[in-house]
């Protein structure tokens, strides 16, 4: 039988209320308080040997990341029911999710798609078949026992992602790395426990049983919290590039575990421990910093370093240890017996007579439709537009930005260097100080491309511009000539006008008129503060009739 939907209503009877599962946190507490020090073959003999005080400055750090990108689709990875997060507990389980005997899996060609996508954008190999497993936990919120997982021949493998951070001794340096992929696994996702310490119970919640998830295993490239912390910012902007993951990290859209270890460079690597489920770039980059600094401290004390896993508190800004890992958990892997194995294809002319075309993943349609990667855009905005490297940043970490950007510069005489100071200057100003998203901009690109024409012609200085960028903020459904007008804010350059402007400012000021009437002073006539061009007609104005002198 295949899994079914949600729509059930014995089911819907079963499991709206949560289920309750008194003895899970005895188990997990058991767990945690069994700590042993890894053993286990080769790893045992990579301590790094540190007898002195002060050596361990010759120690640094090494880190790879696993990372669990949670697939954006409407309906999870082998059942149809609904992928709702904000839903009431239990409202969105298929039979499979919770189970129940008899339900098989079925796989959602959407899931298999978004790993092809995103295996392509991060230069990976896509394997044209890939296999399931079974990974067997013993987890509450994980009712069948066991995890459908890729760990024999995951669908993508060997790619690379490029990142940038500001680096250097000041930090104000951009860097560019390279971190290589190892494998992308399509995967099932766990329910939720939630631990209900008052009355001493786990209540649990399958609505996140079963998502799919693309879990994307770095090699152990990086040596820092602030690479990892980049990286982790460049893949969450790709994947929402990509569509294929919303990357909301406290939402738990994108999780990071962070492997890190020490050791003296040439060296074999140390042993590693596992930091668990980060939820954010900036603990990613603490948790890290933290754990190479107490795995250093641990070493220079003579200590060993315990392959375990450690959660990160972000309070304390410090790594606890949550289990050991090798030696204790086995995951007895087998083949899933009920899949086949996953075949994608080249193109229409690679798939085999009969089967249908439109039942199944061809890699050149999704090659195609791939949208322009950040690293690309990045590199487009500066060769084209000749701006900064740093606000290209900017530009692409905002979502809608770049297309609000050039939609201006095609509607603008003005310069694109000039048009990205107004753009990060008033337009990201004002946004950031009303915490307002670029699609709630009351100026449109065309409302601040006309605003520009306006100061190019030469009829506004650019101080009162920025006069009337404010007022278009206010009040957008007025034109920016109408607002000059209004605000009378347009240079003069009629000469009698000028004389008359003048005139009365002499007249109003008396008290200044002792000052001797040197070139100097008459350009700031009665503490005007004229710009600099404006002094500029002044000056035309008093060569052209020396009697004003
Ligand atoms: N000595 C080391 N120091 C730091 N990171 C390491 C070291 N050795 C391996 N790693 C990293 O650890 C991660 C291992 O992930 P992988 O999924 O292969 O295995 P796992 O952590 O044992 O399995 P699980 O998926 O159950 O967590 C990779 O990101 C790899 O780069
Ligand atoms: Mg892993
Ligand atoms: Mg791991």
């Amino acid at each position: 039988m295949a899994a079914s939907s949600s729509g059930s209503s014995t089911l819907k009877r079963t499991l709206c209320t949560f289920i309750r599962y008194r003895s899970v946190r005895c188990v997990r507490q058991c767990n945690a308080s069994i700590r042993t020090v890894c053993t286990s073959g080769s790893t045992s003999q990579l301590q790094p040997k540190i007898q002195s005080k002060g050596v361990s400055s010759q120690l640094r750090g090494v880190v790879g990341l696993e990372i669990h990108a949670q697939i954006h689709a409407t309906s999870k990875l082998f059942a149809c029911s609904r992928v709702a997060f904000c839903s009431p507990p239990n409202s969105s389980v298929a039979f499979l999710d919770a189970s129940l005997p008899g339900t098989l899996p079925v796989l959602n060609r959407r899931c298999v798609e978004a790993a092809v996508i995103t295996g392509l954008a991060l230069n990976c190999t896509i394997n044209r078949k890939s296999l399931f497993d079974r990974k067997h936990y013993f987890y509450a919120d994980m009712p069948a026992g066991y995890q459908i997982t890729q760990q024999r021949l995951p669908i993508a493998v060997n790619g690379s992602l490029i990142y940038s951070y500001f680096g250097g001794r000041k930090r104000n340096q951009v860097l560019s790395r390279c971190v290589r992929i190892k494998q992308i696994q399509l995967e099932q996702d766990s329910g939720k426990s939630l631990h209900d310490d008052q009355r001493s119970q786990t209540l649990i919640d399958l609505n996140r049983a079963g998502v799919g998830l693309m879990e994307l295993v770095m090699e152990a490239d990086m040596s820092c919290g602030d690479e990892a912390a980049a990286a982790v910012r460049e893949l969450q902007l790709i994947l929402q590039t990509l569509g294929t993951c919303q990357g909301n990290m406290s939402e738990g859209q994108l999780r990071v575990d962070a492997n890190v270890s020490v050791h003296c460079p040439g060296e074999p690597l140390g042993v590693r421990t596992e930091v668990k489920n980060i939820n954010s770039a900036r603990y990613v980059a603490r948790a890290i910093d933290y754990e190479i600094q107490r795995q250093k401290k641990v070493l220079e004390n003579g200590g060993i370093i315990v392959n375990e896993t450690r959660a990160f508190d972000s309070k304390s800004g410090t790594t606890i240890p949550m289990r050991d890992k090798e030696g204790l958990q086995d995951y007895r892997f087998m083949p899933e017996p009920n899949l086949p194995p996953l075949f994608v294809y080249e193109d229409e002319a690679s798939v085999p007579a009969g089967v249908n075309p439109t039942q199944v993943v061809m890699i050149d349609r999704l090659k195609a439709e791939l949208p322009e990667l950040p690293g690309v855009r990045r590199a487009r905005m500066v060769d084209q537009y000749k701006i900064l490297p740093e606000h290209s940043f900017t530009l692409v970490n905002e979502d809608g930005l770049t297309e609000y950007f050039e939609r201006v510069v095609r509607n603008t005489k003005a310069e694109p260097r000039k048009v990205i100071g107004w753009v990060m200057k008033e337009l990201l100003g004002n946004l950031n100080q009303q915490s307002l998203k670029l699609a709630q901009s009351p100026v449109s690109p065309e409302a601040l491309a006309d605003l520009l024409n306006v100061l190019e012609s030469g009829h506004i200085s650019s101080s009162a511009a920025k006069v009337v960028f404010q007022e278009m903020w206010k009040a957008p459904e007025k034109a920016v000539e109408q607002l000059v007008k209004e605000l009378d804010l347009g240079l003069v350059s009629d000469r009698e006008k000028l004389l008359k402007i003048c005139q009365k400012v002499v007249d109003t000021h008396p008290e200044q008129l002792n000052v001797p009437t040197t070139k100097s002073n008459l350009l700031t006539i009665g503490g005007l503060d004229l710009e600099s061009h404006t002094k500029l007609k002044w000056k035309n104005t008093l060569q052209a009739d020396p009697t004003l002198m």
